[in-house]
């Protein structure tokens, strides 16, 4: 055969269009991992978002849906995708979380589950990595809950993989954990604690390292063609840091009057928040009335990490952007002889140094009132920088 500049030409033309369907439809249908979940109280939803940590840290790219099911039209948990049985084919991993139910999994995640017939009579699931977790109140059952969840796995023939029993660093021993070998649990109902417990929350995230791990090693025994992962998901540092504290941010309140979440004027981003946690105000009262020190510092806690869940997607979804707290105003729900305003703020100001370092450091001010909006116990005004 002669090889004319023409047949060259054609024959390169249609090696571009073979490497460019082969590795579209590699970036496309192969990209993902799901963590699909079911979630009304935002427990699991929680979990899934240190799940997700995780899997992005081993740069891989997650993306959190959920099974339909019947939230309070209020939550923010109506913000998350809903996701359909057809899609799960599409993923390279999927973590699956729901709530346990009777010691079993929840209904929502069964009946989304019995959608995946035809999908399983192909065995189109056959050997993708997954992973489950789950969330209960006293966590009894979360054992069984899980093994039931890997019943339907198997029978799509899926890679399980578990969680193991990793000697994770500075886990609270004098706490309940929800960690099972099978997948990690959080224990919902646990008094004196908010859950899941940062220990918790510890070990989604390296369940979902080990998911991730999975996923990258099975794509070389599945398709040794394939080129090595792209490391294209750079993870923010300052989320890094989050992740390493064990806190995962909260979906974004929604105003409840007439007024914006954020302002942005000049470099500087204004944010009030109360503190919200899933619709409602966490430990909602007077302190050293209805309330207790611990929990007004838990609600302060919470209050500053709803601003710091605005201030993300004020800074462009990336906290990296953000170049200094400049000031902090916190109002609390007190008696009139309260004196430890300074106590409470502590809290907000401690994590935005242990999150920002240096460039956390503020000015701040705190007040005392006798009544908060939504009867919140704490109510805070932050001021922060961020990069043009
Ligand atoms: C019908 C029903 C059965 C439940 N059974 C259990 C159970 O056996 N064990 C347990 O620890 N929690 C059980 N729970 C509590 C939920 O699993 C728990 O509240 C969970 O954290 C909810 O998750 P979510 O906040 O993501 O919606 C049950 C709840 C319901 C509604």
């Amino acid at each position: 055969m002669k090889f004319t500049s023409n047949t060259m030409r054609i024959f390169g033309f249609m090696l571009i269009c073979f490497y460019l369907t082969k590795g579209f439809a590699m970036d496309i249908s192969n990209k993902e991992v799901l963590i699909l979940i079911d979630s009304s109280g935002g427990n699991t939803y929680k979990l899934a978002e240190s799940i997700k940590a995780g899997v992005v840290n081993k740069g891989l790219h997650a993306v959190i849906k959920k099974v339909p099911n019947k939230v309070d039209p209020q939550n923010d948990l109506n913000k998350i995708p809903i996701a359909t049985a057809d899609e799960l084919v599409k993923y390279r991993g999927i973590a699956f979380g729901a709530p346990i139910y009777f010691g079993n999994i929840s209904t929502n995640m069964m009946d989304f589950m019995a959608q995946t017939l035809d999908i399983w009579k192909k065995q189109e699931l056959s050997n993708v990595p997954a992973t489950v977790f789950m969330s209960g109140c006293s966590g009894s059952g979360s054992e069984t809950a899980i093994i039931s969840f890997w019943n339907i796995l198997a029978s799509h023939g899926m890679t399980i993989v578990t969680l193991g029993n990793p000697s994770l660093p500075d886990i609270n021993k004098a706490i309940p954990q929800g960690n099972t070998p099978y997948g990690v649990t959080t224990r919902s109902c646990m008094p004196g604690d908010v859950r899941p417990s940062k220990d918790e929350l510890k070990y989604a995230y390296f369940q979902g390292q080990k998911l991730a791990s999975a996923i990258n090693s099975t794509k070389i025994q599945q398709d040794p063609l394939a080129a090595p992962a792209k490391k294209e998901i750079t993870t923010s540092k300052v989320e890094e840091r989050l992740n390493k504290l064990g806190i995962v941010l909260p979906i974004t309140p929604k105003p409840v009057g007439n007024y914006v979440p954020y302002k942005i004027v000049g470099n500087l981003v204004y944010i009030n928040q109360v503190a919200l946690n899933n619709g409602k105000i966490l430990y909602p009262g007077m302190i050293e009335s209805t309330v207790t020190e611990k929990q007004a510092k838990l609600a302060t806690q919470q209050t500053i990490l709803n601003i710091l869940s605005v201030l993300k997607v004020a800074a462009n979804g990336n906290l990296d952007n953000v170049k200094q707290v400049v000031q902090l105003s916190g109002t609390f729900n007190t008696q009139p002889n309260y004196t430890n305003h300074a106590g409470l703020m502590n809290e907000a100001s401690n994590l935005l140094v242990s999150i920002f370092g240096d460039k956390g450091i503020h000015t701040r001010a705190t007040f005392g009132a006798n009544s908060l909006p939504l009867n919140s116990p704490v109510e805070i005004q932050a001021i922060f920088e961020i990069n043009s």
